[in-house]
């Protein structure tokens, strides 16, 4: 029987998938790679436009028609445009993120998703090309309150229900990075449909802290439209795939 993913109807495997994300990194058998550049992260926080709750997570949404909010080194052979940013989430403390290191999953993960603007002319012709989109996977551990993220947070019970979108005009997605640069980075794909092998994924080694209350506020967010039977959105992470003949290259030593 084909075995579908409760909430994404999806094959939980692609059939002849070789590049599925996400994987678990084991910190041990990722390898240095003396040639990887540093990140350049340059973000305008003029190009935020609104947030959007599509069903799957909340996604902050940029204005991605010039290269005001960009991305460049790292891995990338070109620097690649912001489209959004999104997180994935447990229900409880114990999991929530996509990605984990040596088999430990934290409570969440943020995903800044950019796509290769030089290249390709729209982000969906992006989305199906193996250099089309470059994400950087950012933990969230629990501890201090993260200030930066709580304008965020604020803004999170005005889009409550499924295809609710919220003005939010200024934000600078730089406040969520880790002051590490250290990385880990590895060929995959989306981990929600199309589940296109199009992700150079950018994965920081630090995670950033947020507190409970912050958690708790994505839990409240609900998967269902308003009116509908209410479904509390929690557990929006997709499950780890088999890493296949893939290498994980490591920014530090
Ligand atoms: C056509 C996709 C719409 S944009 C998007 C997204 F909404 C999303 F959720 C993920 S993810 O796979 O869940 N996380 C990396 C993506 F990669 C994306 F590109
Ligand atoms: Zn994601």
């Amino acid at each position: 029987p084909k075995i579908l993913h409760p909430l994404w109807q999806s094959p939980l495997t692609i059939p002849g998938g070789t590049r599925q994300s996400p994987i678990n990194i084991q910190w041990r058998d990722s390898v240095y790679d003396p040639f990887l550049k540093p990140l350049k992260i340059s973000y305008d926080p003029a190009t935020c436009l609104h947030i959007w709750n599509n069903g799957y997570s909340f996604l902050v949404e940029f204005d991605d028609s010039t290269d005001r909010s960009i991305i460049d080194g790292g891995p990338l052979e070109n620097q690649y445009r912001l489209k959004q940013f999104h997180f994935h989430w447990g229900a409880i403390n114990d999991w929530g993120s996509e990605h984990t290191v040596d088999c430990k999953f934290y409570p969440a993960e943020l995903h800044l998703v950019h796509w290769n603007a030089v290249v390709y002319p729209t982000f969906e012709e992006a989305v199906m090309e193996g250099d089309g989109l470059a994400v950087i996977g950012v933990f969230l551990k629990l501890g201090a309150r993260h200030e930066g993220l709580q304008t965020l947070v604020d803004a999170l019970p005005a889009v409550k229900h499924k295809d609710t979108v919220i003005e939010f005009d200024v934000f600078d997605p730089s406040c969520l990075m880790p002051s590490c640069p250290d990385y880990w980075t590895y060929a995959g794909s989306l981990t929600t449909p199309p589940l296109t092998e199009s992700v150079t994924w950018i994965i920081k080694k630090q995670p950033i802290e947020v507190d409970e209350d912050q958690l708790e506020a994505f839990r409240m967010l609900l998967f269902t439209s308003d009116g509908e039977e209410e479904k509390r959105m929690v557990d929006n992470f997709r499950p780890l795939q088999p890493l296949m003949n893939r290498t994980v290259r490591s920014s530090f030593q």
